[in-house]
């Protein structure tokens, strides 16, 4: 009886949603035995648990997409993991897997590709950041909370694993900010941050209504040094590293002394893929605050100029972005996560600079050599 109910509020939330329709959630139903599958409260494991996931991921050619395709490739196959996006790819990235258009807005091309691909997990990376946001609002609200919503009807009828990353812009001033907890209040000043909170809220709502195994990790800034940041506050510590090689001198956007928490995008996506992996049953929550490291921008001069003792800093403070960074937390508490799937960081900030470095002078030898 239960079961009948919850299908039957199923079918009454897609048939009044924008885009859903009663058919398609019937017959997402009906593909498998048991009637509570998809929408009943028992939280299956809602991939061929066997078999290797087939794996969609949205917004796939920003910071973080790149990097999580080749990770997921080499554990579930290459064919097994389609990166998609509404830019063109870069030659590299479309020669090293399977690639396709997919615009989040478009729900009815995101159900074909989920249906025609076999999809079992999607990995919804499609947003405007936070400074990116700020400058677009009306942009930031389709791509975050309308493309949200497609995402969330898709990956309930289809039965499928959906993570969706949040972000400690999720917090805002009035959140404890050293550290921010799991729980505590959450009233963002951004656009970016007020449509994070709402995919939390959303993606937990699905999960207790509809038994969506949605899974979300609050993202701290995430430093990587082969793929460019997409227009956020903590872009100047990856603009800084850069800049610090190839020209020695950087002009910084934040004060001195703004400290973010942040994290080498190896833990990152690492995090990503074994929190993907946790059984559902050892999941006590459904969005889990990741840590790393912490660090100022002044912080970041000091290590730096220990390897590159020259490199010359001045501040220019955007008002805007300082005013955004001002209100998120400083560091997050991860105990939860650490308890429930076991969580590890394994870059402080000199391996992260030690890393990054390297990376970054080795790219930069092997483009004067060709
Ligand atoms: N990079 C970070 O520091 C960080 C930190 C916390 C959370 N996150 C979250 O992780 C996810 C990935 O971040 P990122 O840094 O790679 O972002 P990014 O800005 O670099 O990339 C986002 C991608 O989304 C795509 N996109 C925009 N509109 C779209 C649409 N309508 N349909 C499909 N794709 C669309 C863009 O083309 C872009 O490639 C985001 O959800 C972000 O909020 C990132
Ligand atoms: C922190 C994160 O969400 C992103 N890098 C931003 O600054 O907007």
């Amino acid at each position: 009886m239960p079961v009948m109910q919850l299908l039957r509020g199923a079918v009454k939330h897609a048939g009044s949603g924008p885009r859903c329709s009663v058919q398609r959630v019937i017959s997402a139903a009906r593909g498998v035995s048991s009637s509570s599958r998809h929408f009943g409260r028992t939280h299956p494991q809602s991939c061929a648990d066997t078999d290797h996931p087939k794996v969609l991921i949205t917004g796939g050619l920003g910071q973080l997409g790149v990097g999580l395709a080749k990770l997921l490739r080499r554990r579930f196959g290459k064919n097994n993991v389609i990166l998609s996006d509404i830019r063109k790819p870069p030659n590299h990235v479309y020669h090293n897997g399977p690639f396709i258009f997919s615009d989040i807005l478009d729900s009815k091309n995101l159900r074909e590709i989920v249906v025609n691909n076999n999809i079992s997990w999607l990995v919804h990376y499609s947003a405007v950041l936070s400074a990116v946001g700020e400058n677009n609002v009306a942009l930031a609200k389709e791509v975050n909370i309308t493309g949200l919503h497609n995402i969330l009807d898709i990956a309930a009828e289809h039965g499928l694993r959906l993570f969706v990353p949040s972000t400690i812009g999720a917090f805002g001033p009035s959140s404890p900010r050293d550290p921010a907890p799991e729980l505590c209040v959450q009233r963002p000043r951004t656009i970016y941050g007020v449509s994070k909170v709402h995919a939390e809220l959303m993606g937990e709502y699905y999960h207790h209504r509809y038994g969506l195994d949605f899974r979300c990790l609050r993202y701290p800034g995430i430093i990587s040094a082969d793929s460019q940041p997409g227009g956020g506050t903590t872009d100047y510590a990856v603009q800084m590293f850069h800049a610090a090689v190839k020209t020695g001198c950087f002009e910084c956007n934040l004060r001195s002394d703004t400290r973010l928490p942040m994290m080498y995008i190896d833990d990152c996506l690492r995090a990503t893929l074994e929190f993907l992996e946790a059984p559902a049953e050892s999941l006590l929550s459904r969005t889990y605050n990741i840590n790393a490291t912490s660090f100022t921008p002044h912080d970041l001069v000091r290590e730096l100029q220990k390897a590159l003792p020259g490199l010359k800093i001045t501040y220019n403070v955007d008002p805007v972005l300082q005013a955004i960074a001002d209100g998120w937390p400083m560091a997050l508490e991860d105990g939860a996560a650490q308890r429930d799937w076991g969580w590890k960081h394994e870059y402080d900030l000199s391996e992260l600079v030690r890393t990054m470095l390297t990376h970054i002078s080795t790219g930069n030898q092997l483009a004067q050599a060709y």
